[in-house]
């Protein structure tokens, strides 16, 4: 395909994935993300085993599934932080298989951490900083890390305060990030993770340990990463924001892909479903059965409107 072609047919985006198929592995219009024969055992646990997965560009795309399906494994092994036993895997079409972390986050892919010990005993301005270098933190700590920014250190300050200021933790900058609230836990990791102006944000619970006071706010920025062009992919639990965000929702049990859609449709498909009720689960089964009785009525309600 010439590059006239395909700038002709690709549909970026949301508007993309309309009449994309609900099959696992289904192919998108404009994947930027793409994993084939992905698998991870632990000792005789096959936690990860992912034939063919498509992320669609500049959407935004929900990871969920019950307890222990491999979402977070995944996570891991896409952005580098854990090897895969098999597979391949490739960003805008370049191989990341084993390329370290910080590179994959240098080539335009980053993934937020919750906050760990150490990142809480650094302050906000100090956490954003360390954000730039595309590291999880840990394993530098030990190093004196200011040279990791050195030449650049004022630019570097600048965007962090830039991004602080969006995020309105500007007033947090001093503090250690270990006194924040969880929302506010949240809004940095969200804002570290644009240190490196990524073109992919992974985004793992963003939802997990936030009040719901802050819920809304918290789902607008998600949202303005979408309308920046950026891809989103999240991992959460919680079915309210996934229904909300969402423009498509890839479903995980027992570390296969079991089903894929629209937020709607895969809330009504008896696969889900399956897959929630043959599992531990955190998320309530209740909105699954209401998210499916939506879309009973709303597929109701447009028969009767084309039949009249
Ligand atoms: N480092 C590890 N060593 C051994 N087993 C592991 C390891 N990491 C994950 N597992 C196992 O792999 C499976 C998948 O775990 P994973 O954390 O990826 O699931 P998940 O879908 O993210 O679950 P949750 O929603 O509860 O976070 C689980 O059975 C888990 O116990």
């Amino acid at each position: 395909m010439t590059d006239q072609t395909k700038t002709d047919t690709a549909q970026t985006g949301p508007a993309g994935l309309v009449g994309v198929s609900t099959e696992p592995g289904a192919k998108k219009p404009d994947p930027i993300l793409v994993a084939d024969s992905i698998t991870r055992t632990f000792g005789g646990l096959t936690a990860v085993d992912v034939e063919h997965v498509e992320i669609q560009r500049g959407a935004i795309t929900a990871l969920i599934g019950p307890n222990g399906a491999g979402k977070t494994t995944f996570f891991n092994l896409l952005t580098g932080f854990d090897q895969p036993n098999t597979g391949s895997w490739s960003l805008e079409g370049k191989s990341l298989k084993g390329v370290a972390p910080y590179k994959v986050a240098r080539l335009g892919m980053v993934r937020t951490f919750q906050l760990t010990k150490v990142l809480a005993k650094l302050t906000v301005i100090e956490n954003m900083r360390l954000g730039a270098t595309g590291q999880k933190g840990e394993r530098i700590w030990a190093a004196p890390f200011k040279f990791l920014w050195g030449k650049q250190e004022d630019e570097v300050t600048n965007k962090a305060d830039e991004l602080l200021a969006r995020f309105m933790l500007d007033k947090k900058r001093e503090d250690f990030a270990g006194s924040l609230s969880g929302g506010q836990r949240k809004l940095l990791e969200m804002a570290r993770a644009l240190m490196v102006d990524p073109e992919v944000v992974m985004l793992d619970e963003p939802m997990a340990g936030v009040n719901p006071a802050l819920k809304q706010s918290l789902l607008g920025h998600v949202k303005s990463l979408r309308d920046e062009g950026r891809t989103v992919l999240f991992v959460e639990h919680d079915m309210d924001m996934v229904r909300d965000i969402s423009d498509w929702v890839i479903v995980m049990a027992q570390g296969k892909i079991v089903a894929e859609g629209t937020p709607e449709s895969v809330m009504a498909d008896q696969r889900v479903i399956d897959a929630y009720l043959g599992a531990h689960h955190d998320t309530d089964l209740s909105e699954l059965d209401e998210a499916r009785l939506e879309a009973e009525v709303e597929a109701e309600i447009a028969q009767e409107e084309d039949s009249k």
